[in-house]
């Protein structure tokens, strides 16, 4: 006979939504935060643990990173890097996390001073520039490699890939259609270069360069969100060593003797990308009026200020902290977005905490339950607050239907946690495996059990 006959056919209970938080009503709209949020973690979740096809030939460990998978093509339509051809390979690090590894083939370091600038990266923690951990030269590849760590973004788009890449054309009304062309909202652009430029001020002030500001090295790592990646790259492979007679013009050996003339580049750069992305065009400005004029179209005069600004003639003044008095109150509406999405983040946090609080009691139940160090102890599982928890977790998990068979029911299973959690008064019958005695107990006593056990456990 089923030993839970008594309960073979539950009162299937409605979730108790009065048990969970309701997020804060309607949060507003935000230009940061994605709309499907859900998804989008769980595709960079995915992505984070895809494998790498076979066949690539890849180390299999490379100064403590392992499983490396290729972000780009290593084989065809291979762009380089300066001079340098480079490949980025997701990686897995020691500590379990995902890192970027940028490899730069066939380079030979010369003096280890070139590492310098990359401990001065590393110490930058800014939110639109892409982590950078550590350098090192490998010839796990096969040829004396430099390789540089970076925080990996699980998805992370360049801004070229995002915006400017042609699209495949698509079938519409049975026809083959070509993707027509959507200009980056002013907004969007707003954004980009607030954010860009709040980088590049944290870069300067330390006394750095960026040194590489364009569509495909910049990414998007959520809605809206940029972060400047291959930082410290330029530095290591222009490094130049410091003689007693000349000062520095490339090393980025020690932040003070950084060449001012590479921020300016760094604004003439920033000017370049802002012109690329308006006119969606990486050479946009080898036609500086044509440029102009297809920015006119879509763009306020503001925004066409700031860019001509960044592009204008290097000065002893000509600095990034003036960008920002021609942003204005742009800046604002900056702020304001972010912290909608702050609130609506928190919305989507709310409706989470839920899951942590099962998963709390359904840890404390692991910890009770079937203890083998008290399998011969009868007093431990069989008495007491403990019995009480086994039998419930019975209820809770092992009932079986008129025809014995397990019944798998999660929102019984939730209902149950969630009453329990919260020690309602409400009582259940609950029947010992050898159907010999029943126990009617409330949510409350069951709740004081399992604390009182886990108590006594904590403690021994
Ligand atoms: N830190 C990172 N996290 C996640 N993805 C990254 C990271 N850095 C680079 N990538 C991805 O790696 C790929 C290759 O990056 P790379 O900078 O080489 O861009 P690219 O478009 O191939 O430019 P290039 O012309 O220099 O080859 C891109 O798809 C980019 O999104």
């Amino acid at each position: 006979m089923d030993y839970y006959q008594a309960h073979s056919s539950f009162i299937r209970q409605p979730l108790n939504h009065h048990l969970y938080t309701l997020p804060p009503p309607s949060p507003p709209p935000s230009h940061f935060v994605s709309e499907t949020l859900r998804t989008d973690l769980q595709l960079r979740s995915e992505t984070l643990r895809t494998a790498c096809a076979p066949g690539l030939n890849l180390p299999d460990e490379l100064s403590g990173y392992h499983t490396l998978v290729p972000l780009e093509s290593t084989t065809e339509d291979r762009r380089k890097f300066g001079n340098w051809h480079s490949t980025v390979y997701r990686a897995t690090g020691k500590d379990d996390r995902g890192y970027a590894l940028r490899r730069i083939e066939n380079y030979r370091l010369a003096h280890q001073a070139a590492f310098s600038a990359i401990e001065q990266w590393s110490r930058i923690q800014h939110p639109n520039i892409v982590q950078v951990h550590e350098a090192f030269t490998s010839r796990s590849f096969g040829d004396n490699s430099l390789v540089v760590a970076y925080t990996y973004h699980p998805n992370a788009q360049t801004l070229y890939d995002a915006h400017m890449k042609p699209r495949s054309p698509t079938f519409q009304n049975g026809r083959l259609q070509a993707v027509s062309y959507q200009p980056i909202p002013e907004r969007t652009m707003w954004s980009y270069i607030i954010q860009i430029a709040g980088a590049m001020k944290a870069v300067h002030d330390k006394g750095l360069a960026v040194r590489m500001i364009d569509v495909t090295k910049v990414l998007l790592t959520g809605k809206n969100r940029i972060r400047i990646s291959s930082c410290g790259v330029a530095d290591v492979l222009t490094y130049i060593p410091p003689t007693s007679s000349t000062p520095q013009p490339n090393g980025a050996a020690n932040a003070a003797d950084v060449n001012p003339r590479m921020q300016q580049d760094d604004l003439s750069m920033f000017g370049k990308l802002i012109f690329a992305l308006c006119c969606n065009d990486p050479l946009a400005i080898h036609d500086l009026s044509a440029a102009l004029e297809t920015m006119k179209k879509h763009y306020s005069t503001d925004l066409r200020n700031v860019a001509l600004f960044c592009l204008s003639r290097p000065g002893l003044h000509k600095h990034i902290s003036q960008l920002f008095d021609m942003i204005g109150s742009r800046l604002l509406t900056e702020m304001d977005d972010l912290q909608n999405g702050m609130d609506r983040l928190e919305g989507e946090l709310m409706s989470e905490l839920e899951n942590a609080r099962l998963v709390r009691l359904l840890s404390k139940f692991g910890f009770i339950n079937e203890r083998p160090e008290f399998a011969r102890d009868a007093r431990w599982s069989e008495t007491g607050d403990r019995y009480i928890i086994k039998l419930f977790r019975d209820y809770v998990f092992h009932q079986v239907d008129e025809h014995g068979h397990p019944v798998v029911n999660l929102s019984h299973v939730l209902a149950c946690l969630n009453k329990l959690d919260a020690g309602t008064d409400e009582r259940i019958m609950l029947v010992s495996r050898d159907e010999q005695s029943l126990l009617v107990v409330s949510y409350k006593d069951i709740k004081a059990c399992v604390e009182s056990a886990f108590a006594e456990l904590s403690h021994r």
